[in-house]
């Protein structure tokens, strides 16, 4: 029994129940604001299906199927929930793979239509060439064309498609993203995979619901609808937290469907929330209530900056944590003490300066510069693609004591490189040998680093077997290889060339960041944590970086006519997407909270602010203030 599945009920928890237990079963939408305890929810929901309902699921050979969002939440789920099998907790690209992969032939027919529209498209836009098109794109759509149809007399041969790392058709290789587009495909065009899934999973929940793909949304919709009661389809999510361009947000009821909200906030102290409501307001309206009993209830502390954007911003940030430091009741906010518990937490949003002053400002023009929508998006998250060989494997191996270090061969046994491939001349011993040659050399190529590092050590690792990248990293660095049909479009082309002539140093100063082991942290990554203290620095710096802005949401700035055409056709818009963003942030401080907002135009800024509510009342200190140090 875990303190989650213990937890005290709240009204959402009991209402959850009732329908747990309904003949024919009801599905749901649980809105759950930050703070609330979602996953407790969640947890305490599967439990109860698990006690009640077991023995009849147990017979039927049924499950419970449970997804979310990474590996590690769904390894404690399922130990929240004692490691019960009646229970199947997975990232959703595992849900998605265990339901298809008996389905080899529904899956070659697929791979087969898929690439039919790719090469559908190059014909298309051969045929539009004028006098004007450019000598390397006509090459480079021939040679994309050859590939494909390589892909295509190859793929027509592959007995059994698997799913891995990246995706090569012409050997039955497929990656994550082919997984998230081809499963809901054909689940909306398989009445009987439909029922299939409806007949093993008749409780199926997701956490963390507002990130979910919104044609995953749709395909499990359409598998409640067909299975008309005979199965309970519930999401778990907050609407307002939805900050990544992938997601859903918001999730509609069906008719027949529950809502069910909760709205209490369990971590922060009474100012935060106050700050949290006043965004929320605007938003979806829910309006938060501490969910902590009266003796555990604190006032907490609230503080509002406004500063001037320019070059001395660093200092700026400095002297405002000395100022707080002083002035604050809750101790440090100090850099040097963040990870310790004990200072502030500062969240920014990636922008080309923070990864100036963090040390990987190449790496990031890498990616924001000619990368597509998604890899920049994966790059701010921590988990693109073409960096994940360094993050899973080469840096491991380099921060090892030594060569000889078990970590190293931990490392390389979980790469899928030397140790997993099936080559039976090699023993044991002989591939010790070479392993350690190899990782000498790396951990040398990467102690020197130097502009061009990174393709240096992605040549040598690969080269040695060290690791098994994506076939789209493999295609880039070595075109008539193993992965040589995979057609790599030239955004990512542009990216990977870009990325392989950084230093591997910036990776360093990157995953540093990222990882949240420096006291900054992207607004972003930060999602799920919460810090005692926090410093939310809203400050949009550059004027190319649309997709959010600070100043816009405040009024402080005019919106572009794009802005007004999204707003006015009711897409997503800057204001909305900068709102949750700054609902995320305020909302991971438990006691204390500090807003610093950088403006070019000072006291419009303060008086916008000002007009905004967010203060709840609360003085807004300038340079002048912070002069009384
Ligand atoms: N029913 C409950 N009773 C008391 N405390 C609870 C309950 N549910 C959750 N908590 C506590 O509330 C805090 C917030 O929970 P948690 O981080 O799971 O919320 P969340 O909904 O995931 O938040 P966010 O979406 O903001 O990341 C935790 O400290 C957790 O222990």
């Amino acid at each position: 029994m875990t303190s989650r599945v213990s937890a005290p009920d709240t009204p959402a928890d009991i209402k959850l129940r009732s329908l747990l237990d309904g003949d024919p079963l009801q599905s749901f939408v649980m809105v759950a604001g930050a703070g609330s305890g979602k996953t407790t929810s969640l947890v305490k929901a599967l439990d109860y299906v698990v006690m009640r309902h077991g023995s009849r699921l147990s017979a039927r050979t049924q499950q419970i199927a449970c997804i979310t969002y990474t590996e590690v939440a769904a390894k404690e789920i399922h130990a929240d929930v004692g490691n019960s099998p009646l229970v199947s907790v997975s990232t959703i690209h595992s849900f998605l793979w265990t339901l298809i992969k008996p389905f080899q032939k529904d899956i070659a027919t697929w791979v087969h239509r898929h690439i039919e529209g790719a090469i559908q498209k190059i014909k298309e836009k051969q045929e539009e060439y004028t006098s004007r098109t450019r000598e390397a794109t006509v090459a480079k759509d021939a040679s994309d064309l050859e590939k494909l149809r390589a892909q295509l007399r190859l793929s027509s041969e592959v007995e059994r498609y698997s799913y891995g790392v990246g995706s090569d058709y012409a050997k039955g290789l497929l990656g994550h993203e082919d997984i998230i587009t081809m499963v809901p495909d054909l689940i909306l065009s398989s009445k009987l995979l439909r029922r299939i899934i409806a007949s093993k999973y008749p409780y199926i929940f997701v956490d963390e619901s507002q990130d979910t793909f919104p044609k995953v949304v749709e395909a499990l919709k359409s598998v409640d609808s067909q299975a008309q009661g005979a199965i309970c389809l519930g999401f778990f999510g907050d609407p307002m937290q939805n900050i990544f361009q992938r997601g859903v947000g918001s999730i509609s009821e069906e008719p027949g469907w529950q809502r069910i909200d909760k709205p209490e906030n369990f971590r922060s102290s009474q100012k935060v929330l106050g700050v949290i409501n006043q965004v929320r307001s605007e938003g979806d309206g829910m309006v938060q209530r501490s969910g902590r009993p009266p003796e555990k209830q604190v006032a907490g502390e609230l503080f509002f900056f406004v500063l001037p954007a320019d070059e001395q911003r660093s200092q700026r940030l400095e002297h405002v944590r000395a100022w707080l430091t002083q002035h604050s009741s809750a101790g440090s906010w100090a850099a040097d003490s963040a990870n310790r518990g004990e200072g502030a937490k500062i969240l920014m949003i990636v922008h080309r300066m923070v990864a100036k002053r963090m040390g990987f400002e190449h790496l990031y023009a890498a990616f924001h510069d000619s990368g597509s929508k998604s890899l920049k998006e994966a790059f701010d998250e921590g988990s693109a693609w073409p960096i994940r060989p360094f993050d899973d494997v080469i840096l491991p191996i380099c921060e090892a004591e030594s060569v000889n270090s078990p970590t190293v061969i931990a490392t390389l046994r979980r790469s899928g490189g030397l140790f997993n491939e099936e080559t039976p001349d090699l023993d044991v011993r002989k591939r010790l040998t070479l392993a350690r040659d190899a990782v000498a050399h790396v951990r040398r190529a990467v102690a020197e680093g130097g502009p061009g590092s990174v393709g240096k050590v992605l040549k040598l690792a690969m080269t040695a077997n060290l690791i098994a990248p994506d076939p789209r990293l493999s295609a880039y660095i070595k075109p008539d290889g193993q992965h040589a049909e995979v057609v790599l479009t030239s955004e990512t082309k542009n990216a990977l060339d870009a990325f392989t002539a950084c230093d591997i140093k910036e990776l360093s100063a990157y995953f540093k960041y990222i990882r949240q082991q420096s006291p900054y942290s992207t607004q972003h990554g930060t999602k799920g944590a919460e810090f005692p203290k926090v410093v939310a620095v809203l400050d949009d710096e550059e004027g190319n970086y649309n997709l959010y802005s600070y100043e816009k949401l405040f009024g402080i700035k005019e919106l572009s006519d794009n802005d007004k055409r999204n707003l006015s056709a009711g897409r997503d818009s800057v204001l909305e997407r900068t709102r949750r963003l700054l609902y995320v942030c305020v909302s991971r401080a438990v006691e204390s909270l500090a807003v610093v907002v950088f403006a070019s135009d000072v006291a419009g800024a303060k008086l916008a602010i000002e007009n905004s509510h967010i203060t709840g009342g609360e003085k807004i200190l300038t340079e002048a203030d912070l002069a009384s140090l």
